[in-house]
């Protein structure tokens, strides 16, 4: 029998509006609560904040799922300053419609709870049953400074994604302002803005403004047709380490693009170009040996194909979420409209072969 997962994307949707309720006001505190991971990359009483709402969400609607998420406690059990800090966030954090809220469970009993809450993120992953892949902050460094950053939460079924549900707070709610206008690349964080993206396989892309309290009515998104390549916008990380933009630049100039690319953090860039804001993501590796965690990709994996996009890695495959916390099979990603995603391909495999 086929399942609607009407459910879940409700549930998902609700979790994430509410998570990103969370990462705001932690925007807008002076303290930001910033710590430093074993990889030297930063978290924030923000990322743990909202994880915990977000699993706890889950717990009360799907007790047997699994799930993988980025953070885990261990940090704060040892840090009461930040642990605290956290607890009173989310003791605090609320949609402001009662039936929203008991759709979520409502709150987290105590202090300790919300540890062992986040510490329910640490399922291995892979091919086999109802796994949930959260991060609560993806770009968490343009979340710092004040640039795009994405709540992301995606639900895979025996290895294959069926929702996907990203939260922008700080993308425009107009799904038709050109990542090439000033306006589309505004990176701020004032009034008015903020948009949910949603997704089910099979049922096409969603957005619709982001709210504080129940959900706000979507529309329908679809990658844009893209009639001359030369024209495309594509975008890529901020960061330099994450993706590679001398190739980049490189695979451009190939295809006659001369427009600079557009670079912002996090999974908006999926979601920019699903809406068709933007034509063409691309993420080259850097190192031979990083492996992209599943979290980073899956929610937008699933709403840029489901806008009739087309998501490969480098060498054209499509990503494989069922081997575990990573892409462990794949490297980079490359995401375009159907029509010219061969053509895009190509140009990346010339540009790489020729290293
Ligand atoms: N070396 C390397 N290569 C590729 N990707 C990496 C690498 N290191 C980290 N990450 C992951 O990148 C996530 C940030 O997303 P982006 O790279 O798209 O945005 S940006 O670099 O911040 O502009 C970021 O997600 P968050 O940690 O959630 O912010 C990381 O999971
Ligand atoms: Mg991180
Ligand atoms: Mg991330
Ligand atoms: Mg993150």
């Amino acid at each position: 029998m086929s399942h609607h997962y009407a459910q879940e994307l409700q549930i998902a949707l609700l979790a994430v509006q509410r998570a990103t309720l969370l990462t705001k006001r932690v925007f807008h505190e002076k303290a930001k609560g910033t710590a430093s991971k074993d990889d030297k990359s930063p978290v924030t009483i923000g990322d743990f904040g909202a994880q915990a709402l977000i699993i706890s969400a889950l717990r009360h609607s799907f007790p047997g799922d699994e799930i993988v998420a980025e953070e885990e406690a261990s940090a704060l059990r040892e840090n009461e300053g930040l642990r605290s800090q956290i607890w009173e966030l989310v003791k605090t954090t609320k949609l402001n419609d009662t039936s929203a809220e008991e759709q979520l469970g409502g709150g987290i009993k105590d202090e300790a709870a919300m540890l062992d809450i986040i510490d329910e993120g640490k399922s291995k992953g892979g091919a086999k049953g109802r796994i949930w892949a959260i991060d609560p902050i993806d770009g968490t460094k343009g979340f710092l400074r004040g640039g795009q950053y994405a709540v992301c939460l995606g639900l895979m079924v025996d290895g294959d994604v069926k929702v996907g549900v990203l939260g922008c707070p700080n993308l425009p709610v107009d799904d038709s302002v050109s990542l090439d206008t000033k306006a589309g690349v505004d990176q701020s964080d004032e009034e008015g803005k903020g948009v949910l993206f949603g997704a089910v396989q099979g049922q096409g892309a969603t957005s619709r403004p982001m709210s504080t309290g129940r959900l706000q009515g979507s529309k329908p998104i679809h990658m844009k047709r893209v009639e001359d390549i030369t024209q495309a916008t594509f975008c890529e990380s901020v960061e330099a380490g994450h993706s590679s933009q001398d190739d980049a630049a490189k695979i451009a100039q190939k295809l006659g693009i001369a427009k600079p690319s557009v670079r912002m953090d996090s999974q908006a860039k999926y979601g920019s170009i699903a809406r068709g804001a933007g034509d063409l993501y691309l993420r080259l590796p850097v190192r031979k040996d990083y492996q992209e965690k599943i979290w980073d990709h899956a929610a937008g994996d699933l709403i840029v194909r489901e806008a009739g996009g087309v998501v490969t890695d480098v060498e054209g495959s499509r990503l494989d979420f069922s081997v575990g916390r990573t892409l462990a099979e794949n490297k980079g990603v490359i995401a375009a409209p159907k029509a010219v995603h061969s053509q895009v391909l190509d140009a990346v495999k010339s540009v790489l072969a020729a290293k």
